[in-house]
């Protein structure tokens, strides 16, 4: 027995009336979850489901093991950006996607690794503070050492050089940067964009060949770019920790041709791993970071807290974030109030017995989980929809929470089980250091007096705000 769910027709007609993205189905699916129930199934071209339920999730992703650790297969230009689904997160569960996996939670975000980034982490946040100051020279408004900013193009700038020189080792200038940040948009754009070469892809891709034979020069600037800085890239010297590149040309995966060999990455697998790695490790941080900055603006009573906790811990000049523990609060109830992924990412399912909840699961199906709702769940969470860092606290109800969600699911950021983020520490570090700073070095206020953020959503690649925050800043003391 399938999971109940709207007849196809119907929730496709509802889905054009709205002129909804392919991605926006938040507002639809809570609809049909209050209709139908906490697990819900659409037959489209393929079976979809979604999970609405913090305990049925928790038994599918942790207690079911592998059930639910593959990944659909991709279409093009989805396909075409991640080598044919050879990066970690679009690999299927198996011996390749294991060792990828490894290489990257093992070496590149290893705790003792990412500690050796603390300079790089420092001037990260150096030049952003720096070109926030100077934003007023730019076109900001206001006077002297008072103006109005937009948080978002220099915080997405400063974390975007970190991860380049997490991944390849090297500082780039800024016109290279910008080259590459656009072509990562663009790869980013063909997991977002309406899957046209899903259907029938001999006749679209000549129907609409133009799009085609664009996707098809981003992905090979991006290998000309990418390619020499990868063979560029040094394993390691005294001014250079270990980058991830350098591990990619060291890892060698099984040959399935050579019959039980071993190999080493393609350079297209390497780009795809690269290009995964950007994305990854920035657009979701950067989010985050927007919400909670924002979260700050309207709560200047929780700004001033953690101002007063991070000023007296001299730890933060050397990168670190240690004995913190209401910045910490503050970036886990961003995390929960405001996931950067609304879903995680499609399951697979690769059994035949696979079930959710007492319904059948098909083999091919989709699997969806509702990250938010699972955060903002009323009856775990008192005043679910606010801010309240304090929860986390000593006394409070996610004090100790298991953000990996191995015991229990409260909130599930990252995912849970086989397939959970593994970069959750790394992008929970970066959000609590990149805080840190902004709050340490600048006063964070409305841009207008008495005007209050707003807080609305929209879908980008992840949940972003619908605008942008602009914020008054000046410098602390
Ligand atoms: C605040 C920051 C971040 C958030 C909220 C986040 C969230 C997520 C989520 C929800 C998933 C899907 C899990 C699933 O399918 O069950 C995921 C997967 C993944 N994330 Fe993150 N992520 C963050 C930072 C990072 C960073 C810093 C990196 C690497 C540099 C990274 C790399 C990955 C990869 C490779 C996967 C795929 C894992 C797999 O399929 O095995 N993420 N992330």
């Amino acid at each position: 027995k399938l999971p109940p769910g709207p007849p196809a027709v119907l929730f496709l007609a509802k889905f054009l009336a709205l002129r909804r993205s392919i991605f926006d189905l938040g507002p639809l699916l809570r609809d049909m979850h209050a209709r139908y129930g906490p697990v819900i199934s659409l037959r489209l071209a393929r079976t979809l489901v979604f999970v609405a339920d913090r305990r049925l999730a928790h038994r599918a992703l942790v207690q079911g093991g592998a059930t639910f650790a593959d990944r659909p297969p991709l279409a093009d230009p989805a396909s075409l950006f991640t080598a044919g689904g050879r990066d970690v997160s679009s690999s299927p569960y198996g011996a390749y996607w294991r060792l990828v996996r490894r290489n990257l939670a093992g070496e590149a975000l290893q705790p003792a690794r990412v500690a050796l980034f603390a300079p790089a982490r420092r001037w990260a946040c150096d030049g952003l503070v720096a070109g926030l100051h100077g934003a007023h020279a730019a076109g900001g408004d206001g006077d002297g050492n008072d103006k109005v900013i937009t948080l978002r193009p220099l915080l997405r700038r400063a974390m975007f050089e970190l991860l380049v020189y997490m991944c390849f080792g090297a500082r780039l200038g800024q016109e290279a940067l910008d080259e590459i940040e656009g072509l990562q948009h663009r790869a980013l754009l063909s997991v977002t964009t309406f899957p046209v070469f899903a259907f029938f892809p001999a006749v679209t891709k000549r129907l609409f060949r133009r799009l085609w034979e664009d996707n098809v020069a981003v992905r090979r600037r991006q290998e000309e770019v990418f390619i020499p800085l990868i063979y560029a890239a040094r394993s390691s010297d005294d001014d250079t920790p270990p980058c991830y590149a350098a591990s990619l040309r060291a890892l060698r995966v099984p040959d399935q041709e050579e019959g039980g060999g071993e190999r080493p990455l393609t350079d297209g697998e390497m780009v795809s791993l690269c290009s995964e790695f950007l994305n990854g490790g920035t657009d979701t941080t950067v989010t985050l970071v927007e919400w909670i900055m924002a979260e700050l603006v309207n709560h200047p009573d929780i700004q001033a807290k953690v101002r007063e906790e991070v000023n007296a811990k001299p730890e933060l000049n050397d990168g670190g974030t240690q004995g913190m523990p209401y910045l910490k609060a503050v970036v886990l109830e961003g995390l929960r109030l405001h996931p950067p992924g609304h879903f995680v990412l499609p399951h697979g399912v690769q059994s035949d017995a696979a079930e959710i909840g007492g319904y059948a699961i098909p083999k091919g199906a989709e699997v969806n989980f509702l990250v938010a709702e699972i955060g903002r769940d009323e009856t775990v969470w008192t005043a679910a929809r606010e801010f309240r860092p304090d929860r986390f606290m000593a006394g409070g109800e996610g004090c100790g929470v298991d953000i990996t969600g191995s015991r229990e699911i409260k909130m599930m950021p990252f995912g849970a089980g086989r397939r959970m983020c593994p970069g959750y520490a790394l992008g929970t570090h970066h959000a609590e250091y990149f805080v840190a700073r902004l709050v340490r070095d600048l006063e964070w206020r409305p841009a207008a007096d008495g005007e209050v953020v707003d807080m609305a959503e929209a879908l980008d690649f992840t949940t972003v705000m619908k605008h942008p925050l602009r914020a008054r800043i000046s410098a602390t003391n």
